[in-house]
């Protein structure tokens, strides 16, 4: 098997070799899917695997915009269209200096396999820029979203490609995204979801990825005959996943102990309450501030400079900021402290040396594209409102909301449970992934 697998890698890593995140996502799923590959007929010598590494379409762009200064800056776009084998390529646009064709790529690819397990008809697909929303004015925001839209509007529609936010894209710049698409094609349709309430989003799409990966998580707990309640959590991110996360740990009795960003975390030792957490809200999403000044507001907090929240002993963690924020060492002290459950909000936050040492020690743990797919879930849920041209209650989006999160869970259980009973989540989330999206390409031929 490590041969067939290392085959395989060989292939993937001569055409990919440049592309560590992605070479990285490819590596986890061959692990696990390849197994199954083995054992089942039906997928032998039709290269499946092969064919959903390579990205049906990459589409790169430059996007020059104007600052407030007048000044011309170039950024480079993209959009990753990953597969389209069970519906219309779905997934994010994600703004941050770090963006590169690794980095959508591997966020595309995970795409597919999250997309499958929400049951909804959506392919994958990612994309985004290098451009860097901080300390931009609204208005530089705006010209950018509009000068990305003029090219992307070309290769996205409602039943080819629906992007929605990421990292640096909530719902201003959908909206600035959507209006420019609107007069450029003349048309009104839910081409990108996490709109506004008054023009085609969905109520609970801002909650539902921070949501989603709670239920996810007190679904796990379930299995142990435990909740969150009474538990301590540790929250890295500060954006919207973990904002909402933390609002849905705190309805549900846990104590939330820390956020963070990219300057460092703080660490509040009476809990982030509802209050506290409103204030966070504000900071972030009309201030736009660092997170440090809750440290300066609060008497109870201390800000931690340049330093990840994994050292403060907690029951639970939930990483909900970036790629690559919690190691091998980040693992073995959570650990080491009593964590009993890591629920991964965030696309691929543990490096595969977390993950190994989260196995090793058979505690719970959750990989992203399971636990995180109540956001891409809801945005489907939006998706099914604007072709309905109806809104559902808040109430029945998030019972749906729960629902698909607990068919995610059984699906886990159902291709991950190992016979001395513990549930390796990512194998159960890569070969459930796989299967609904590999039989569709069956059908289809070779494409
Ligand atoms: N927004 C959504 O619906 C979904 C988001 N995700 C994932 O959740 C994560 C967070 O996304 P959002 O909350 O939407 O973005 P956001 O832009 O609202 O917040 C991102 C957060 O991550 C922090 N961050 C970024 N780079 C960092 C770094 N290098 N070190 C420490 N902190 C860093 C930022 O300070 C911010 O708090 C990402 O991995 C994203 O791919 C996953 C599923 C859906
Ligand atoms: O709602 C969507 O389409 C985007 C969600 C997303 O980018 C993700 O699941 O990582």
């Amino acid at each position: 098997m490590e041969e067939k697998i290392k085959a395989f890698m060989d292939e993937v890593k001569a055409r990919n070799g440049h592309e560590p995140e992605f070479i990285q996502a490819v590596q986890e799923v061959a692990e696990t899917v390849i197994p199954y590959i083995v054992q089942h007929d039906i997928y032998h010598g039709k290269n499946i695997l092969l064919r959903m590494v390579e990205p049906e379409r990459l589409i790169s762009f430059r996007v020059a915009w104007v600052d407030d200064a007048g000044e011309i800056h170039v950024n480079r776009g993209y959009r990753i269209q990953m597969n389209s084998a069970i519906g219309p390529y779905k997934g994010g646009l994600r703004f941050h200096p770090t963006v590169n064709a690794s980095v959508l790529k591997f966020l595309a690819f995970e795409q597919v396999f999250k997309n499958s397990l929400t049951t909804l008809p959506m392919g994958g697909g990612k994309g985004g820029s290098d451009f860097d929303p901080k300390g931009k004015s609204d208005d530089e925001i705006m010209r950018f979203c509009h000068a990305f839209m003029t090219e992307l509007c070309r290769h996205i529609g409602p039943n080819t490609d629906v992007p929605a936010g990421d990292i640096g894209v909530g719902a201003r710049e959908i909206g600035f995204l959507f209006g420019m698409y609107k007069k450029i094609r003349n048309e009104f349709t839910g081409v990108l979801t996490g709109k506004g309430l008054s023009w085609g989003g969905s109520l609970i799409r801002p909650e539902a990825t921070g949501y989603g990966t709670v239920y996810f998580a007190d679904s796990m707990l379930k299995t142990k005959g435990e909740s969150f309640n009474g538990k301590k959590v540790v929250i890295s991110g500060s954006g919207n996943v973990a904002q909402y996360a933390a609002e849905k740990v705190l309805q549900m009795g846990g104590k939330v102990l820390t956020l963070s960003d990219s300057s460092g975390y703080i660490y509040d030792k009476d809990g982030i309450d509802s209050d506290k957490l409103a204030f966070v809200m504000d900071l972030k999403n009309n201030k736009r501030g660092r997170i440090s000044e809750y440290a300066d507001k609060y008497a109870s907090a201390s800000f931690h400079k340049g330093e990840t929240p994994w050292k403060v002993s907690c029951d639970i963690a939930l990483p909900c900021a970036t790629q690559n924020e919690l190691n091998g060492d980040d693992a073995a002290i959570l650990i080491k402290n009593g964590c009993i459950a890591v629920a991964e909000e965030a696309n691929m936050p543990s490096t595969p040396e977390a993950v190994h040492a989260f196995h090793d020690a058979k505690i719970l743990f959750a990989p992203g594209k399971a636990s995180n797919a109540g956001g891409v879930a809801t945005s489907g849920l939006e998706m099914s409102q604007n072709s309905l041209r109806i809104s559902w209650t808040r109430e029945e989006v998030d019972e749906r909301l729960k629902g698909i999160m607990a068919g995610i869970h059984d699906a886990c259980i159902q291709y991950g449970q190992e016979e001395d009973g513990y549930c390796n989540y990512v194998k159960g989330a890569n070969i459930a992934g796989f299967v609904k999206v590999a039989d569709a390409m069956l059908a289809q031929g070779v494409i």
